[in-house]
């Protein structure tokens, strides 16, 4: 059998060890060959692939990104698009199955494909920690840490200055990355999408701190929408599905609590620094057993079904699982990390 790899969407920190266990277990325990779909669905529609083997798989679960690129490209879409004309690209190309690798927006796409009758399984990703069928997935573990540095290098500058600073992390919809950040970083205000707060409960926080000579240090998601603001901020247009670039609240925000408080503030965005860059330890693992456990979902042909973590167990669900309520935060994971705020 003959299987395609695909990594599609956002990239993040693991996708490479996928691909690599994935690709060793198959040829070496199954007698499966691989090919690499080239930049996500992209590929798929266009049928550029190359051959992936043993030597093309060496050494890549420490490199961050993803060896085979990555699209936002709508399967569905274009002359090449639709499950009829992929199928005659996949006969073409004598691609047997497809393992799409990414997060909800990948996995909706793939599962419509599975639906529509083709050999695809799904493998989830997602720094964001926002897909609601596993319990966590590659790359959410590596952009904590990214952040949990950045927030602790904030910290002795502003100690030095005695100034609040306003440290913005990713998270489109969801807080994840800013809670644990901030739990991890002893923040003093964590913001997140799933709580809008004001601007003046912001500042009895930072300002009561800063009365016991200590420098704030605010946590904000990216997604995080003050009380009143209908959407996220934003003011970098579209992405290539038309949603919303998101960043930029940090710089809202800083300025508005100097001018309330009178505390000096700066205001610092992560961005892509959260996603680039090598995987941790625990992601490598994840990602590894993610690979593994993707190849035995194909020898068994379980068609629409994708890996998932729960607990300390890899196992196997539909994909349409992940596709329902994104896994926000829940108001007592809030509340635990409010308890230390100020
Ligand atoms: N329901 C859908 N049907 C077909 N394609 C979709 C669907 N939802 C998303 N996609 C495609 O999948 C791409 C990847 O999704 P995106 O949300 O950007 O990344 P991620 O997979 O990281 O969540 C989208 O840009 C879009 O082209
Ligand atoms: O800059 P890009 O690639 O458009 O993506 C930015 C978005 O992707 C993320 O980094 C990750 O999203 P995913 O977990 O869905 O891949 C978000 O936190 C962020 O809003
Ligand atoms: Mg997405």
């Amino acid at each position: 059998m003959r299987v395609g790899i695909l990594t599609s969407g956002g990239d993040g920190p693991g996708l490479n060890a996928v691909i690599r266990a994935a690709v060793l277990t198959g040829m070496v325990h199954h007698g499966l060959e691989f090919v690499g779909i080239r930049d996500g669905y992209r590929g798929l529609v266009d049928g550029d692939v190359r051959v992936l083997n043993r030597s093309s798989v060496r050494g890549i679960s420490r490199i961050g990104g993803t060896i085979l690129g990555t699209s936002r490209t709508n399967p569905y879409e274009g002359p090449n698009g639709g499950p009829d004309k992929i199928r005659e690209t996949l006969d073409r190309l004598g691609i047997d199955a497809v393992m799409a690798l990414g997060g909800e927006g990948t996995l909706a796409a793939a599962n419509r494909l599975a639906n529509d009758g083709l050999q695809v399984i799904g493998v989830p990703k997602t720094i964001d920690n926002d897909l609601d069928a596993t319990d966590y997935t590659f790359g959410f573990d590596t952009a904590v840490q990214i952040a949990t540095d950045a927030g602790d290098r904030l910290r002795t500058t502003g100690d030095s200055h005695m100034r609040c600073m306003v440290l913005e992390v990713m998270g489109r919809h969801v807080g994840w990355i800013a809670l644990h950040t901030g739990i991890a970083t002893g923040a003093h205000v964590t913001l997140i999408p799933e709580q809008p707060r004001s601007i003046e409960w912001i500042c009895d926080y930072v300002q009561s701190v800063y009365d016991r000579r200590r420098a704030p240090l605010v946590v904000v998601s990216e997604g995080f929408k003050l009380e009143g603001m209908d959407e996220a901020h934003s003011h970098k247009g579209l992405d290539a599905f038309n949603r919303p670039r998101l960043g930029g609240i940090g710089e809202l925000l800083a300025p508005m609590i100097e001018e309330r408080t009178g505390i000096e503030s700066r205001s610092t965005v992560l961005g892509h620094i959260q996603r680039g860059g090598a995987p941790s330890g625990a992601d490598r693992v994840l990602a590894t057993r993610f690979g593994l456990a993707a190849v035995d979902a194909i020898i068994d042909e379980a068609w629409g079904s994708m890996v998932a973590l729960r607990g300390t167990d890899i196992v196997r669900v539909p994909m349409a699982d992940a596709l329902g309520d994104l896994k926000r935060v829940p108001e007592h994971r809030y509340r635990e990390a409010e308890i230390l705020f100020g």
